[in-house]
């Protein structure tokens, strides 16, 4: 079920309808000390030179005229000043208010995610999957350059780097690599023996051979088989370059028209002489007879890309993986290929074993959210259509591809399913809004990024704007969900404030009537109720018609039964929620909603509105909801699924080179609550092919307390930093790279005059440039330097570059922004591997590395 109340941000000091400023980005990116924060400034023209920040250099230069962003001008409207007071509550109070208070921690905290909650994941109506829309895309389009310009920026360094066979800067080596720069030379045409530029050749998949342009022709020929010399027609290829077979590259691409690179590539792939062998190919503990692979390939689900290699293989249920590895794919079952399935095909270490295979860790895990039953030393029949039994019963107990949750955990987790047709009833496939699971995901062709973040930095928005701007919008009954969950916040965010004033109340009539008390003798338990008859009121007192609706309210919120009158009493309710929101005691609360720790910034957004959300007819708008709770599960996984359908800014980069990165890639973006973070362990192991770790930092949190699990509160940018280097440090992310955001920009920019960034700990150091300046440069400096602690953080965990970006969440066309950029990092890392794959297999500088 899912838990509309489980969400809560403590940091209630921003307020999200405060008045957004002309947008003050950061200053461009420094080059030299390749600090990828590049974003160009857009905030109004500077009339002082640019600082100098410590440690940066002084290479900062505007790359463009500053030029105005434009302002939602719906937000100008909702302009509110308030106090800010970053204090806890008092505690200790007597009255319905304490008693609320430990209940309301259970009510309103998010769940830990619990095998019971991802497995009820197709309930929560949030798993959702989309295509980015055009025409957003489109609105955008001007953006583009900029990223143009950071990609063009590193490749070039790295590109420099590889020419001049300089070593790679420092923190752009990650251990394996280290020496790489040393090695790397000018590469000589093997014909002619003309020195040429690192790209600027090709080579032979049978001999490695070298071509410069002019002599690729002359020494490849009519290339019958793909790009072999002449001479090594009819040879086998070095298996090093089969990943490459069928991929043209650059200089094919440059010397041959596009008919005659697609004939030759189509040779290459095809041609019987650089097909795998029979005896590469290890299955069940033995190689593979001529007749055994042929079958294997020409099966109806063949394994795609079949590498030489040691595998497993289930023939009853179709599972097969490399030899000591998990599942990897599923393909026809009851083939006659290789030996008998072993015990320890896949090393796994659980006691449960299906069709006679131990399984791993992360079956076990699927088969348990599947609530299959399987305690240790059971042992499992599974058959190609997911039917199982358990052995020696001759009895099906269900069908473990059959859940579509299970289908979608699978995906997750990189586990194999069958495809949709293969497996049984698609009993709950309609819980997932885009219908059952697309096929790419399933088969993990797909990028997966990983959303995380402590409560309250905004992955939740981040991942509504994601939706947003994906072509399937939210589905009719999502919609519906998302105003029942509205209708109800608001009783929530009232209770909230009723309970706030009651312990106000109190407060103001002790301080105010100590004496009185003393002479009376009350107990406090009765001031309370005191404070409101009449005789001894102040300005958090409120009318007894008032008062009886509240204490019904938290009578029920307290026991818990919120859920069972609301959404439905709404309308009957909706008037008095007005009247009580208007009430100038709740009003005065809601200044002090600082110590008010479960009502978020948009609390008074949509009690502006209780008489229009509490109707029938009433619709969530797109901003609606964008600032509604509860809206993506915070108690476990949500996912959604996105390309961008535009052409890659990297297109110019990457030129005519149709290997490249398909601009259509699909990205998959994951999100775990902050709650599955600190749960994380076991979870995490489990997302291992993740490409780009998202970590989400509320920058403006720098002031703001943080209430641990254990009662205990820190600095909140502390605890921040603690679950972003226990990610870093996380093996699972060892190949993963990391994209720091920094939101909340525009609460920053608000924030920073007032506060300094130094009443946190780990930027003690920080020296704003001292003369006069605006907000906007300050914020600038104050974002420098933390985006700097945390590389320097990551750096020194990981030996790699951490990449960052700021955001202002609610805003979509950062998001859209942010993404963007994301997609230029991982197609940055995938470009810097594939220069070192190059560098790898050539035939003179490889001394291997591992
Ligand atoms: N001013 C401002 N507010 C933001 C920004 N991003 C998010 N918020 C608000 O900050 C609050 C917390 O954001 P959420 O999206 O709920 O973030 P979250 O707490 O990480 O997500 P959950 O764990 O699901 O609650 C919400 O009230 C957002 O509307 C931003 O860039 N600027
Ligand atoms: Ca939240």
């Amino acid at each position: 079920m899912t838990e509309p109340f489980a969400d809560s941000d403590s940091n209630a000091w921003q307020d999200l309808l405060r008045r957004m400023l002309p947008a003050g980005a950061p200053l461009p990116d420094d080059e030299q000390l390749d600090y990828s924060i590049a974003v160009e400034y857009k905030g109004p023209p500077l009339d002082f030179p640019v600082p100098v920040v410590d440690p940066l250099s002084s290479q900062h230069t505007l790359q463009k005229p500053p030029k105005y962003r434009k302002v939602p001008s719906v937000h100008s409207k909702f302009a509110l000043h308030m106090t800010k007071n970053s204090s806890g509550s008092g505690s200790g109070s007597s009255s319905s208010a304490s008693r609320l208070r430990n209940n309301s921690s259970s009510e309103f905290e998010s769940k830990i995610p619990t095998d019971q909650s991802l497995s009820d994941l197709n309930n929560s109506g949030n798993v959702l999957t989309s295509d980015i829309d055009e025409n957003v895309e489109n609105e955008y389009e001007h953006d583009d350059d900029r990223y143009n310009s950071v990609a063009r920026n590193e490749y070039n360094s790295l590109r420099s780097d590889y020419v001049d066979g300089k070593s790679l800067p420092v923190g752009e080596k990650d251990g394996k690599n280290d020496s790489l720069g040393d090695k790397v030379r000018v590469r000589v045409c093997s014909r002619c023996g003309k020195k040429s530029r690192l790209r600027e050749r090709e080579f032979c998949i049978v001999c490695g051979a070298r071509y410069c342009r002019n002599c690729l022709l002359k020494a490849m020929g009519s290339m019958p088989e793909g790009r072999k010399c002449v001479g090594c027609i009819g040879e086998t290829i070095d298996e090093a370059n089969r990943e490459k077979l069928g991929k043209c590259s650059r200089l094919l691409a440059k010397v041959c028209s596009p008919l005659e690179v697609k004939q030759i590539m189509k040779a290459e792939s095809e041609c019987l002489a650089n097909q795998i062998q029979p005896e590469q190919v290890w299955v069940n503990g033995r190689p593979l007879r001529e007749e055994e692979l042929v079958e294997l390939l020409g099966c109806a689900m063949s394994p795609q890309n079949l590498r030489p290699g040691k595998y497993w293989y289930d023939k009853d249920s179709g599972l097969w993986g490399k030899e000591g590895e998990k599942p990897d794919r599923i393909i026809s079952s009851k083939l006659n290929v290789g030996g008998k399935l072993q015990i320890d095909a896949s090393k796994g270490n659980t006691k449960v074993f299906i069709n006679g295979r131990e399984i791993t860790k992360v079956e076990f895990r699927v088969l348990k959210l599947a609530k299959v039953q399987c305690q240790q030393g059971t042992h499992f029949w599974v058959y190609e259509d997911g039917s199982y039994e358990e052995e020696g019963q001759n009895n099906i107990r269900g069908n473990i591809w059959g859940k579509a949750s299970t289908r979608f955990i699978c995906s997750l987790f990189s586990l194999p399913v069958p495809p949709a047709n293969v497996h049984g009833p698609k009993e709950d496939a309609t819980a997932f809004s885009g219908g059952s699971i697309p096929e790419y995901l399933e088969h993990g062709r797909v990028q997966k990024l990983l959303l995380f973040g402590l409560e309250g930095s905004g992955t939740s928005t981040i991942f509504k704007q994601v939706k947003f701007m994906s072509k399937s919008k939210f589905t009719v009954d999502e919609v519906q969900n998302i105003k029942l969950t509205i209708q109800r916040n608001i009783y929530r965010y009232l209770s909230v404030l009723l309970e706030g004033r009651e312990h106000f109340e109190e407060e103001a009539l002790m301080d105010k009537g100590t004496s009185d008390l003393e002479r009376e003798n009350l107990s406090p338990v009765n001031s309370g109720e005191t404070g409101t008859d009449g005789s001894r009121r102040c300005i958090y007192s409120i009318n007894q018609r008032v008062k009886h609706f509240s204490d019904w309210l938290l009578e029920i919120i307290a026991m818990g039964d919120l859920d069972a009158f609301f959404p439905a009493a709404t309308r009957e309710y909706a008037p008095v929620v007005d009247e009580i929101w208007r009430d100038p005691a709740i009003q005065e609360t809601y200044k002090r909603r600082g110590e008010l720790h479960f009502l978020p910034d948009t609390a008074n957004y949509f009690l502006d509105q209780a008489l229009e959300i509490s109707s029938n007819e009433y619709e969530p708008s797109e901003r609606d909801i964008l600032y509604a709770e509860g809206v993506t599960p915070s108690n476990g996984l949500a996912s959604l699924e996105f390309s961008f359908d535009d052409h890659s800014p990297m297109s110019e980069i990457y030129g005519e080179d149709l290997e490249s990165q398909p601009s259509w890639t699909k990205y998959q973006l994951i999100r775990i609550s902050s709650k599955g973070v600190h749960d994380s362990g076991k979870w995490l192991e489990m997302f291992e092919d993740v490409k780009v770790v998202v970590f989400c930092v509320a920058l403006s949190d720098y002031d703001l307390e943080w209430t641990r699990g254990d009662g205990t509160s820190e600095n909140k940018m502390l605890a921040s930093r603690d679950v972003f280097e226990s990610l870093a440090r996380h093996s699972s992310f060892e190949d993963a790279s990391f994209v720091l955001l920094l939101n909340k920009y525009d609460s920053f920019e608000d924030k920073i005059n007032q506060v300094p960034l130094t009443v946190c700990d780990w930027f003690h150091d920080f020296r704003p440039f001292r003369h006069r300046q605006n907000n906007q440069a300050l914020a600038n400096q104050a974002y420098y330097y933390v985006a700097v602690m945390f590389k320097q953080l990551y750096a020194s965990i990981t030996g790699k570059k951490l990449f960052v970006w700021p955001t202002r969440a609610l805003e979509r066309t950062s998001v859209d922004e942010t993404f963007r950029y994301i997609r230029e990092v991982l197609m940055w890392e995938e470009e810097k591997k594939r220069m070192y794959c190059m560098a790898d297999d050539d035939s003179y500088s490889s001394t291997e590395t591992d």
